[in-house]
């Protein structure tokens, strides 16, 4: 199981005269004790890709069973197989996070496979870069749908089967800082992600006295191979891949962050699997960024205005 590793990246960061961040620990490796989730079943949005992918594989070292859920069966399958690679039982369901009966169904069939998940990570999402005002109302729905609508409809389904057993839970939901920062050029996802935000805050409190944990857990650039090509594409306008590999190093985008490197998916990973462990049981309403700090960046004086349409080499509107 590879980790679309940035490691080749971390490297050209360490051979700079400024060092950055020290590169992660290596992929396979865990702060957590061997067998924390030993017996514990953890379900994930969009877990056939990317850094859904890489939050199971976590998880799966420590020993949990796994529901992956998205709505391609093929990428879903495929992930099953690489992620049955690390030793756990992997389940995987069909499901579009927008249809209620869709989101019952993954978890009766969770149920059916090893029980109720005790350990719910809302990482399915859309986004793809576009003005604002070129947006038609589909479009905007489609991503609110998904991004908001969706996490709303799986934790509740959680929480209600966690409140008819009694039993209790975690929900980690993926975020995006610019859920707080604005997002120009993705209005519809930073919405949808500052709903997802303030579902985070308001669900800790409603159900905490239950035992049911909810967190958020944003990334920072974290690029991988199953990026789209819209998100692929925004950053190939920032840092063109190098080489024939699409995948390829990015010196550039590295140079575009504080840690002067991207992320690796496995250090969202670790995180995840901290905040739903027994040590984490007093952290709950709580959003923990890794971004390397990439958030708060500011200049000492800010850079010149591109309007969004100009960062797309969008002409003028309606043109
Ligand atoms: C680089 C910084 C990133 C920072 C943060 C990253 C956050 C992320 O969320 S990354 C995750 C990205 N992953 C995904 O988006 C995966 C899932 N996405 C998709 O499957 C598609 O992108 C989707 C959301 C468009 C698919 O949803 P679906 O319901 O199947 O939608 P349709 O294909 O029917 O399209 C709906 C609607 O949206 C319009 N549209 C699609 N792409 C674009 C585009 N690039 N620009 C403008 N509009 C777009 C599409 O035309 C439809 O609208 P109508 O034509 O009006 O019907
Ligand atoms: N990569 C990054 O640098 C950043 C990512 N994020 C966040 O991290 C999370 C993962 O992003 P990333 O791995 O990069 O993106 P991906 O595009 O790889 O993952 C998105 C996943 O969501 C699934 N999905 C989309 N729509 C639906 C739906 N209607 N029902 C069920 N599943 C759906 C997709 O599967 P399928 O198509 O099969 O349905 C896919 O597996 C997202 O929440 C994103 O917003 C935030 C900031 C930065």
């Amino acid at each position: 199981m590879t980790d679309d590793a940035t490691d080749d990246v971390t490297d050209d960061a360490h051979e700079r005269a400024l060092p950055g961040l020290p590169a992660p620990a290596p992929l396979g490796t865990s702060a957590l004790p061997e067998g924390t989730y030993d017996g514990a079943v953890v379900l994930v949005t969009g877990g056939g890709t990317g850094l859904g992918k890489a939050i199971a594989a976590e998880f799966a070292r420590l020993g949990a069973d796994l529901v992956i859920a998205s709505r391609k069966e093929d990428r879903l399958k495929a992930a099953r197989d690489e992620l049955a690679g690390l030793g756990g039982r992997v389940t995987a369901v069909p499901c579009d996070i927008r249809d209620p009966e869709r989101v019952t169904e993954v978890f009766d069939a969770a149920r059916q496979a090893y029980g109720l998940p005790g350990v719910l990570v809302n990482n399915a999402a859309a986004n793809f870069p576009v003005p604002a005002e070129d947006m038609s109302p589909n479009a905007w729905r489609s991503v609110v749908d998904i991004t908001l609508t969706g996490t709303f409809l799986m934790t509740r389904e959680f929480a209600r089967r966690h409140l008819a057993a009694g039993s209790p839970g975690s929900v980690i939901n993926i975020g995006a800082s610019y859920a707080w920062t604005g997002g120009p050029g993705f209005a519809h996802s930073a919405a949808a992600k500052a709903g997802v935000q303030s579902l985070v805050e308001s669900l800790a409190v409603e159900w905490a006295p239950y035992g049911i944990q909810v967190n958020g857990l944003v990334p920072g650039l974290m690029p991988h191979q199953d990026m789209t090509a819209d998100i692929r594409g925004n950053l190939d306008r920032a840092a063109p891949a190098r080489g024939h590999e699409p995948d390829g190093p990015r010196r550039e985008l590295d140079a575009r962050q504080p840690a002067l490197r991207v992320g690796a998916p496995r250090e969202l990973g670790w995180a995840a699997t901290f905040l739903a462990s027994p040590y984490a049981r007093f952290i709950t309403g709580h959003t923990l960024v890794v971004d390397g700090a990439n958030w708060q960046r500011r200049g000492l004086v800010s850079p010149e205005v591109v309007t969004v349409r100009e960062q797309m080499g969008r002409g003028p509107f309606g043109e």
